[in-house]
């Protein structure tokens, strides 16, 4: 059995209770093989059991007081991942679904995507089973200041960077970042994804979906393709799926479609996304009240139907293992060419097997929503020269960021032999800068 193999089957045996973390790291390792074959010694310094295993593991209770006066009690994590080429960086996540194993595959995909950026941000993520929905803002801030009163102790603006992720937005950045300051008695860049009147950064809101778009634009027009007109199916309909819609949008592309975890929305005349803006970011609504308010919009329930509709592009930006291979299937049924992820992870290993052997292009999650992370690294840029840049300014550099992952994934793919797989591009180019950081570092 190769190194490799071996180092996956110990993965499999020891995290057995964690699927979607034995997911990402065996979707990651097989790509690898190659490398390992030119560096023999990284199997000496035992580079990958070291990488697969998170530096530091942080998990707490967040006791808190509900609006009735009851103590409620969620639990708390962050993973840091891995800090070989800077602080460690990544969202936080609040739903009820987060256990240490989701935790622990963000983390890990966040290691890769965080070196694609060329930035100086090593991976971690964190969150808590604690679900937003249905909560008055007292009780978000309250959760969120019993949440920061135990992680600021293991975070810094040199150490730990975390950010939002599902149901992390401004609002609870801002009340993360309040406790913080309170606790340590210092205003510094210690979250991204801040208001604007208080260190964040311009087009940081839009960046992930706006960077994905970026990104497919290479992938397409390197196949003599375009959004001009293109019929485009996004899920989601949170942060990245609307910053992608108003891309693709500006683009001349029609998008048709948006979800949320109730269901989908069709609007064959194309999403109007003010209203959509209106109802998810304002009145933090249901994505049904579209269809209540667009004539000629329909609504279904359920979230997988969405796959069905017809399309040139799909932009799954909801959540992991949304697009499973039956719906794949379905998509390459329907002509899909090209399929970029804005989520982590939305595609099941088979689901991205479909595509790949059916020759559609496959933009894996870690190169294509990298422009948040990079768009993060921006801001902490700018905390520490303390000094804001224009929207243009950090939209430029964000756009040249996606053009320079792209490059570096196609690079890669030439280099090992993998023309248009950017699954193992990606998984490759991200690999190869924190190794060799790893291995300057010694044994640590
Ligand atoms: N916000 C960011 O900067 C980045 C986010 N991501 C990833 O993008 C994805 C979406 O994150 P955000 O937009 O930030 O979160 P969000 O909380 O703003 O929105 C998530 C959306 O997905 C919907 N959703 C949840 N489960 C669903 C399901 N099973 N089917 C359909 N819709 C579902 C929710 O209703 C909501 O509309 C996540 O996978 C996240 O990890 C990746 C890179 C950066
Ligand atoms: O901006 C950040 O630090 C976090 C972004 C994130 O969580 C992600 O890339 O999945």
């Amino acid at each position: 059995m190769s190194y490799v193999k071996n180092v996956l089957e110990q993965v499999k045996e020891k995290n057995q209770s964690q699927p979607e973390f034995i997911q990402a790291v065996s979707e990651v390792l097989p790509t690898l093989e190659p490398v390992f074959t030119k560096h023999p010694e990284y199997e000496k310094a035992a580079l990958l059991e070291r990488l697969v295993e998170p530096e530091r593991v942080v998990m707490f209770r967040v006791p808190w007081v509900d609006d009735k006066g009851n103590v409620q009690v969620n639990r708390g994590m962050r993973v840091q991942y891995n800090s070989a080429i800077g602080p460690y960086k990544g969202g936080l996540r609040l739903h009820p679904s987060v256990n240490l194993g989701i935790i622990k595959f963000l983390g890990f995909e966040q290691v890769f995507k965080n070196s694609l950026t060329g930035t100086p941000i090593g991976g971690g993520k964190g969150g808590s089973d604690f679900d937003p929905k249905g909560k008055s803002d007292n009780e978000v801030m309250r959760f969120c200041q019993a949440f920061m009163s135990e992680l600021y102790r293991h975070i810094g603006p040199d150490t730990d960077v975390p950010a939002g992720d599902i149901g992390v937005g401004a609002r609870e950045i801002g009340y993360l970042f309040g406790m913080y300051k309170k606790l340590t008695n210092q205003y510094c860049g210690i979250l991204t994804g801040k208001g604007l009147e208080y260190g964040g950064s311009l087009a940081r809101k839009e960046a992930t979906g706006y960077g994905l778009i970026y990104f497919m634009k290479e992938v397409i027009e390197a196949k003599g393709k375009s959004f001009k007109d293109a019929t485009v199916v996004i899920s989601g309909s949170g942060n990245v799926a609307i910053y992608a819609t108003e891309k693709a949008q500006e683009y001349g592309a029609k998008v048709v479609a948006l979800s949320d975890s109730n269901g989908y929305i069709y609007d064959p005349d194309g999403i109007k996304l003010d209203i959509v803006k209106d109802i998810k970011e304002v009145r933090r609504g249901r994505i049904k009240e579209y269809a209540d308010t667009v004539k000629g919009a329909e609504y279904h329930e359920g979230c997988s139907g969405i796959w069905t509709i017809k399309c040139d592009i799909a932009l799954p930006c909801a959540t992991q293992n949304e697009l499973n291979e039956e719906s794949a299937k379905v998509l390459v049924k329907n002509g899909v060419y090209a399929v970029g992820e804005g989520a982590n992870m939305p595609t099941t290993i088979e689901g991205t097997g479909v595509f790949q052997s059916s020759g559609v292009l496959f933009a894996p999650g870690k190169a294509a929503n990298a422009g948040g992370v990079a768009t993060s690294a921006l801001e902490m840029s700018q905390n520490s020269l303390r000094l804001p840049w224009t929207f243009e300014e950090v939209d430029q550099k964000l756009h040249q960021i996606m053009i320079n992952i792209y490059k570096q994934c196609e690079q890669a793919c030439k280099e090992y032999g993998c023309e248009d797989n950017f699954v193992a591009g990606a998984n490759i180019a991200g690999f190869t800068k924190v190794a060799s950081a790893m291995m300057a570092q010694g044994i640590v």
